[in-house]
């Protein structure tokens, strides 16, 4: 279970978080929605530990980040895993060294030990006989596995995705959905995405929260973002014809 409190985080003048709340919890799938500029990223790498907030609490498993010891905070280190826009792969690893890479940073485990572990999770993505192709030579649904493969390696009870299905077609994106979901309940880790992509919304949507200038504007499931009458969120989510159908179809019946 992650839990934030009243967090609020600014830039000098520009202030970005205005004081969110938001419960996640395990083997489920949340998504952070909002226009460019809302604050998801800043909000996500809050989470991640990667901004300190001006005010407010995160918990981890209900203890506070601020009352962890130096050792706790290096084992949660250990169960955070992210998957960055754009994939972030190391371009000059393999496939196998950037999914190993974190268990070299934050493991004692030998060589052997990581291979297996390696190829596990290769496998759980779906990526045999990639081990040591190079990003480049890879399409950007299959970095993007790689990307969960790393993300996942050392068996994370959290996990943060900043727009996953950035770049990728409509299908190749459900596919991905799908996996992180699945992964999700299979592991019981308690994730956390950002996207714009309105597929993922109706697709995953389990828990969908709208952030609109910093705030936490309206927060519900893939069937209540349907019927809600809130102005910011029919605006943003309906903002193409083909949703509007869609939208109208859902409330006829
Ligand atoms: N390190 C930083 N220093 C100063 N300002 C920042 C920093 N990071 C983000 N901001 C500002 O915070 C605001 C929110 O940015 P953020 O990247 O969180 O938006 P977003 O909702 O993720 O947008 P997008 O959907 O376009 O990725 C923006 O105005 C941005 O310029």
């Amino acid at each position: 279970m992650l839990e934030v409190k009243g967090i609020y985080k600014s830039f000098g003048e520009a202030s970005v978080l205005k004081g969110i709340d938001a419960t996640f919890e395990p083997g489920k799938t949340s998504l952070i929605i909002g226009q460019s500029g809302s604050g998801k990223t800043v909000f996500l790498k809050t989470l991640l530990g990667l901004h300190i907030p001006d005010k407010g609490t995160i918990s981890y498993n209900g203890q506070t980040t601020e009352s962890m010891t130096i050792e706790e905070k290096r084992q949660l280190k250990q169960d955070l895993g992210m998957v960055f826009q754009g994939s972030a792969l190391f371009d000059s690893l393999t496939v196998e060294e950037n999914v190993m890479f974190p268990l070299k940073m934050f493991t004692n485990q030998s060589k052997s030990e990581m291979l297996d572990r390696v190829d596990f999770v290769l496998k759980r993505v779906n990526l045999k006989d990639s081990n040591h192709k190079f990003p480049a030579e890879l399409s950007g649904g299959m970095q993007k596995r790689v990307a969960i493969a790393r993300a996942i390696v050392t068996n994370p009870r959290y996990l943060f995705c900043d727009e996953p299905n950035s770049g990728l077609d409509p299908r190749t994106s459900i596919v991905i959905d799908n996996l992180i979901q699945e992964i999700t309940d299979e592991y019981q880790i308690t994730t956390v995405i950002n996207t714009h992509d309105m597929n993922s919304v109706m697709e995953i949507g389990e828990k969908i929260i709208f952030l609109k200038d910093g705030l936490k504007e309206w927060e519900g499931t893939s069937n209540d973002i349907f019927k809600t009458d809130n102005e910011a969120v029919v605006s943003f989510v309906y903002s193409s014809n083909l949703f509007k159908k869609v939208r109208k179809v859902y409330l006829e019946e």
